[in-house]
């Protein structure tokens, strides 16, 4: 049986689509068999009777002392409800539509047997269809709340198949319908009218009148018998909320068929006698089909009735199934009750194997929109939703995207994008990459938008580049300019050419004078030299005495010596051995524009520790809650750095110290030193000249 159901296309089909290697597990076609009581105070004698909720008994025409008994799923005697039948039988398959799985009602049974009462039954005693479609509207209402994970909406088709044309009795003007089977093993039908519903009166509103377009006609066995079978498609949309946006299809029919009839006793002619053929022709097929399941055959001949073309997903199919079989208790029925209970007992045997129907979303622009909170807390986020296509019952969410994408285009969505978010969503994006999520990127952003998003990052980088570029060139030229002027130079910072010292020395006091002592070349060691000097080797050490006597008291205390611009060295003395003591390790030798550079680096020294805080505070305070207009009256700081600080603060909050400026993107460690040295030194002599 189930290597039948995989032989067949369909088969196939719905195996790709749940992956290799693994199966579906088999769901058993459920038999029920419903006897409905004497009707019209018939005076014939009963030929069935039930056992127990599973079996019946009836009498053996080949042996009159014997009966024949069946046992099923589920036996409904005379005196059952429609809610036994319903709640016993129908009832527990409708959650497999939430799961985005099929399920198929068949009612099945000789002419006047009571299919349509199960099925319809009377505003009294309703059947199967409403009870079902007020139950599946009411889980579908609380599934698909407002903050829950899927978005749920139903629409209902309702057709019937008389003489082997497929009607659409919800548009009958649309004429004889096709039947088409996807790639993937889904019956379907072009053409089909879908109503969107929400509520029970919805579905009234188009079932009632469309139940009077049904072909119904008086046979001598009843006199409003159906001449078609009817088939309600109920599809349950499920759409996904958040990332991965998965989508489920489950479909639900609900198919009343017309009954097998004997002409013999029908009594039928012309119209009816034509109609009775088509009709027992398709229900013969019916018996072919699952004959064929049961005996594992290579073909199954769902092609050779519309109607069991139709019943393909239900039958050996993709759906969990249960076939009705109604039958009469009057032993004038006898014969087709055993016929019936015979094709019941048959059909119990097919197996099916119902797959979740799921996939992806088409991408979605909505998501893009969200909030940075909605980013980071799903539950919170809302799925923009578009109006409801109401006679096409078009899906809401690709409606939602068309519109969205005629009001903005992806690009205009990134560019109005700020750029501290769109670094967030590259950084969750790649978070999410690094975590191996192999599902939908981030906010299922289309492949033509995260392009979009690199070519503007590429861009962001080159224009950091030429940021460098022109950074290096200013300060080139504010180099060349200090050269070509030295006493402007001096003017500006008296102090420049004065001997390293330590940065501990406090500048408010007169600044200790250093000594700088040439070192003999006699107590130089010549393994310390790097070669012969052709201009006569003069080297000239310099030593930092400042200090050294407090050096000195303080054995371990270290020297801190500049060896260049912004690098520092540190050359432990050995304590207590004078000022002249050759030092441990290889001396600097520094020629006079080196000093003079170096001594650039030392102009924290020039300022008192009070001023370098209250500078460095003053800065910060800036950094950290200046507009990019207050940024942009510092020094060296131009509308684009500027721009680049407050990106930097809104990313990653307050800076913390002004040397945090280094880890801006776009400004270099030496950029930054330059920036606090103009600017601090700016501010101290402010404070020097100004009212202090
Ligand atoms: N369980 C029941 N309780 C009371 N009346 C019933 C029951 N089942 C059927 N009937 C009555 O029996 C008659 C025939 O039933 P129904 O029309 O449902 O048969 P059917 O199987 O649909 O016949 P056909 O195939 O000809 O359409 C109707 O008058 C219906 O009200």
């Amino acid at each position: 049986m189930a290597a039948a159901a995989a032989a067949s296309g369909a088969g196939r089909c719905r195996l790709s689509k749940i992956g290799p290697g693994r199966r579906p597990p088999p769901a058993r076609v459920r038999v029920a068999v419903r006897l409905r009581p004497f009707v019209d105070g018939a005076s014939d004698t009963p030929c069935v009777r039930g056992l127990d909720g599973c079996s019946l008994e009836i009498a053996n025409w080949r042996n009159h002392q014997e009966t024949l008994k069946y046992q099923f799923d589920a036996f409904y005697g005379e005196r059952s409800s429609q809610q036994d039948i319903y709640m016993g039988s129908v009832q527990p398959i409708l959650r497999h539509l939430l799961e985005g799985q099929n399920a198929s009602v068949l009612a099945y049974g000789p002419t006047g047997a009571g299919k349509t009462h199960t099925m319809l039954g009377s505003p009294e005693q309703p059947g199967v269809i409403p009870r079902a479609l007020m139950d599946l509207l009411q889980l579908t209402r609380e599934e698909g709340a407002e903050g829950r994970p899927w978005a749920l909406s139903v629409t209902m088709s309702y057709l019937e198949i008389y003489q082997e044309k497929v009607l659409d009795l919800l548009d009958p003007a649309s004429g004889d319908l096709v039947i088409r089977e996807d790639c993937r093993g889904n019956i379907l039908i072009p053409g089909l009218t879908q109503k969107p519903i929400t509520s029970f009166a919805d579905f009234e509103r188009h079932f009632l009148p469309a139940s009077r377009n049904r072909t119904v006609g008086a046979t001598r066995l009843n006199q409003r018998s159906s001449r078609s079978h009817a088939v309600l498609l109920v599809k349950v949309d499920q759409r996904e909320r958040f990332a991965p946006f998965r989508q489920r299809e489950g479909k639900l029919y609900l198919i009343d068929l017309a009954g097998s009839e004997d002409n013999r006793r029908t009594g039928n002619k012309g119209l009816r006698l034509k109609e009775s053929g088509a009709i027992n022709t398709s229900l013969f097929v019916l018996g072919k089909v699952v004959d064929a399941l049961n005996q594992g055959l290579p073909r199954v001949p769902y092609r050779d009735s519309k109607l069991t073309r139709l019943l393909q997903d239900s039958l050996g199919g993709s759906a969990h199934s249960i076939l009705i079989a109604n039958i009469a208790p009057e032993r004038r029925f006898y014969l087709d009750t055993v016929s019936a209970l015979n094709f019941a007992a048959r059909s119990k045997e097919v197996i099916n194997r119902p797959f979740t129907n799921e996939s992806l979303q088409p991408p979605v622009l909505a998501p893009i929109k969200l909030s940075e909170k909605e980013l980071l807390d799903p539950p919170e986020a809302k799925r923009a939703r578009g109006p409801e296509d109401e006679e096409t019952g078009t899906p809401e969410p690709l409606a939602a995207s068309a519109s969205a994408s005629q009001k903005l285009s992806p690009l205009q969505k990134l560019s109005s994008m700020d750029p501290a978010m769109l670094e967030r969503l590259m950084s969750l994006d790649r978070l999410l990459g690094s975590h191996g999520n192999q599902g939908t990127p981030l906010l299922s952003t289309p492949k033509r938008e995260r392009m979009v998003l690199m070519k503007t990052m590429e861009e962001k980088d080159l224009e950091i580049q030429r940021l460098k570029m022109k950074q290096k060139e200013l300060e080139a030229k504010v180099l060349a300019q200090e050269a070509a002027d030295p006493k402007e130079k001096e003017n500006c910072s008296p102090t420049m050419l004065q001997p390293l010292a330590r940065r501990t020395v406090t500048v408010a006091k007169p600044l200790k004078k250093a000594v700088v002592m040439p070192l003999q070349l006699s107590e130089f060691d010549p393994s310390d030299q790097e070669g012969p000097d052709n201009g006569g080797l003069r080297r000239e050490a310099f030593i930092i005495l400042a200090s050294v006597q407090e050096q000195a008291a303080s054995p371990n205390a270290e020297i801190h010596i500049l060896k260049k611009r912004g690098r520092k060295r540190k050359v432990r003395v050995a304590g207590g051995l004078g000022y002249t003591q050759r030092l441990g390790t290889k001396l600097e030798s520094l020629d006079a524009s080196e000093s003079e550079e170096k001594s650039e680096d030392c102009w924290e020294l020039q300022i008192s520790p009070e001023l370098l805080a209250h500078g460095r505070k003053k800065i910060l305070d800036l950094l950290n809650e200046g507009s990019a207009r207050d940024l942009r009256s510092l020094q060296r700081i131009g509308q684009k750095k500027a721009q680049l600080i407050v990106g930097w603060r809104e990313l990653h909050g307050p800076f913390s110290q002004v040397e945090d400026l280094e880890r801006v993107e776009g400004i270099s460690g030496k950029q930054m030193e330059s920036f606090l040295k103009a600017n601090i030194l700016g501010l101290a002599a402010g404070q020097r000249c100004g009212p202090s």
